[in-house]
C-alpha cells in the first residue's frame, strides 16, 4: 500500500469512527498533496457548508469520502527526503566577553522531522534559532544548507528559510487579503491565488475569521495566520519560536499535530525547529528534543540514558511529605522533593510506576495529577 492510500485509510478509520474533526482535518492534508486546484475548489465548498450545517456530521462524513475517492485516483508523486537541509558544525555565539555564550553546537536536520527545543529562560534557544534563520551571525563553526534549489536573492532565501518571531508585527487589512498578498508576490494568477489562499484558510481552521482584521483576532489565530501565511510560501526549513505561547492547551495539541502533518506532507515535506516551554506537548510529537542548558546542548536521550532506570514521578496531591515518605516506604523512595508546587519523588532502579499509582490508590491519596517524568525533558526543569 503506497503512503497516500495509507493516509486515506486512515482519514476513513477516523470518520468512521466518528473522530470528524481530526479526520476533516486529515482529510484537507491529503487534498492538499494532490496539488490539483479542481480537488481544492471541491474541498472549499464543503468546508463552507461545514461552516453552515455544523450539527450534519453523517452528511459531512458523505461529501468528504466522496472526495477522497477522487483523491484516491490521482497520482501523488512522493518527495525522496535524503540529505539533511541544515548541516550546523560546532556553532558558538558569544555576546561578548564574561557575558552569553551559546555552544558549540552541531546538529543535522532532515524534511519532515520535527525537532524540540526546551530550556528555562536564558538558555539560548531564541539565539539558536536566529542563528539557524541567518538572522544572526555566529563567531564560530559552519552552517550548511541544501535547499532544493539555489536561492538566488535573499528574498528567494527567506521563501526557503523562514523563522517567526515570538512576536509577530501587526498588518492591515483583512486576513485574507493578507494572505492573497503573499503569493501576488510570487507572481501566481488570480484565480490561482484565491484557490489557494481559501484552502490555506479551511486547513488552519481561519475560515469564519477570514475577513478580520489583524486588531479582531486573538493571539492564538494570529499565531494560526502567521502559520498560514508562511506555508504558502512552501518553505523547506521552518524555525518557530514559542509557536504554543498565547495558545490554550487544546489548541496547542492542535497545532502540533497540524504542523507535524504538515511537515509529512508527500510531495512538500517541510524541516520544522520549534522552541518551546510545553514540553509534553513538544516531546509528543518531535523526533528529536535537543534541551539547551546555559548555552551547551544535549540530547534527550544521553541526559536520560545516564541513569535511565531510576524512577521519577511528579505528584499533586494535598498530602503530608511524611504520610508519603511512609506510604513510599517499601518502593525504595530516595528522596521526595516539593517545588512549591507538586511533590517530585525519586525511586531506585526496580520500582514500576504501576506500584506508585496502586500506593496511592491502596491509601486512599487525594491525587489531582501524577506523571512518570523518567524519560521526559521535564525532570530536568524539576531537580
Ligand atoms: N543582543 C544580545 N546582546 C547581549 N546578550 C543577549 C542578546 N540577546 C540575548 N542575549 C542573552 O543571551 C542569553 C540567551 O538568550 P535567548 O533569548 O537566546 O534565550 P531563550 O532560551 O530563547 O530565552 P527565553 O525562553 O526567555 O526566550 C540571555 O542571557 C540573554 O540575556
Amino acid at each position: 500500500m503506497s503512503k497516500s492510500e495509507e493516509r486515506i485509510k486512515e482519514v476513513l478509520a477516523f470518520f468512521k469512527n466518528k473522530d470528524t474533526v481530526l479526520g476533516y482535518r486529515k482529510f484537507m492534508d491529503c487534498a492538499i498533496d494532490t496539488q490539483d486546484l479542481t480537488i481544492y475548489k471541491e474541498v472549499i465548498e464543503l468546508t463552507d457548508w461545514k461552516e453552515q450545517f455544523p450539527d450534519k456530521e453523517n452528511e459531512l462524513i458523505e461529501k468528504a469520502t466522496t472526495i477522497l475517492n477522487k483523491i484516491s485516483k490521482k497520482a501523488i508523486e512522493e518527495y525522496n527526503v535524503q540529505t539533511p537541509i541544515v548541516t550546523a558544525t560546532n556553532i558558538v555565539k558569544s555576546y561578548g566577553q564574561n557575558r552569553f555564550t551559546l555552544g558549540p553546537i552541531s546538529l543535522d536536520i532532515k524534511k519532515r522531522q520535527v525537532y524540540g527545543l526546551v530550556g528555562e529562560n536564558g538558555n539560548g534557544k531564541t539565539t539558536l534559532l536566529r542563528i539557524l534563520a541567518k538572522e544572526l551571525s555566529h563567531n564560530e563553526g559552519q552552517l550548511n544548507f541544501n535547499f532544493d534549489k539555489q536561492h538566488s536573492n535573499s528574498f528567494d532565501l527567506r521563501s526557503k528559510l523562514v523563522y517567526i518571531p515570538q512576536r509577530t508585527q501587526k498588518w492591515y487589512g483583512s486576513l485574507k487579503d493578507n494572505l492573497k498578498f503573499v503569493l501576488s508576490n510570487y507572481g501566481v494568477s488570480p484565480e490561482e491565488n484565491e484557490t489557494r489562499v481559501l484552502m490555506m484558510i479551511a486547513r488552519f481552521g481561519l475560515w469564519n475569521y477570514k475577513h478580520l482584521k489583524w486588531s479582531e483576532l486573538s493571539s492564538g489565530y494570529k499565531m494560526r495566520f502567521e502559520l498560514a501565511r508562511t506555508l504558502l510560501r512552501q518553505p523547506e526549513l521552518l524555525l518557530l519560536d514559542e509557536p504554543l505561547a498565547n495558545l490554550d492547551v487544546l489548541a496547542q495539541q492542535v497545532i502540533l499535530e497540524d504542523l507535524k502533518a504538515i511537515c509529512n506532507s508527500l510531495n512538500n515535506p517541510i524541516a520544522l525547529i520549534l522552541s518551546s516551554q510545553q514540553l509534553y506537548e513538544v516531546e509528543k510529537i518531535s523526533d528529536k528534543v535537543i534541551y539547551l542548558k546555559e548555552g551547551k546542548y544535549k540530547e534527550k536521550d544521553d541526559l536520560i540514558e545516564q541513569d535511565e532506570n531510576q524512577l521519577i514521578v511528579e505528584i499533586d496531591c494535598k498530602c503530608k511529605r511524611e504520610k508519603l515518605i511512609e506510604i513510599f516506604n517499601h518502593l525504595s523512595l530516595e528522596k521526595l522533593i516539593f517545588n512549591g508546587g507538586m511533590y517530585v519523588a525519586y525511586f531506585s532502579n526496580n520500582t514500576n510506576f504501576s506500584s506508585v499509582l496502586e500506593t496511592l490508590g491502596k491509601h486512599n491519596i487525594d491525587v489531582i495529577y501524577t506523571r512518570n517524568i523518567s524519560k521526559s525533558t521535564r525532570r530536568f526543569f524539576v531537580s
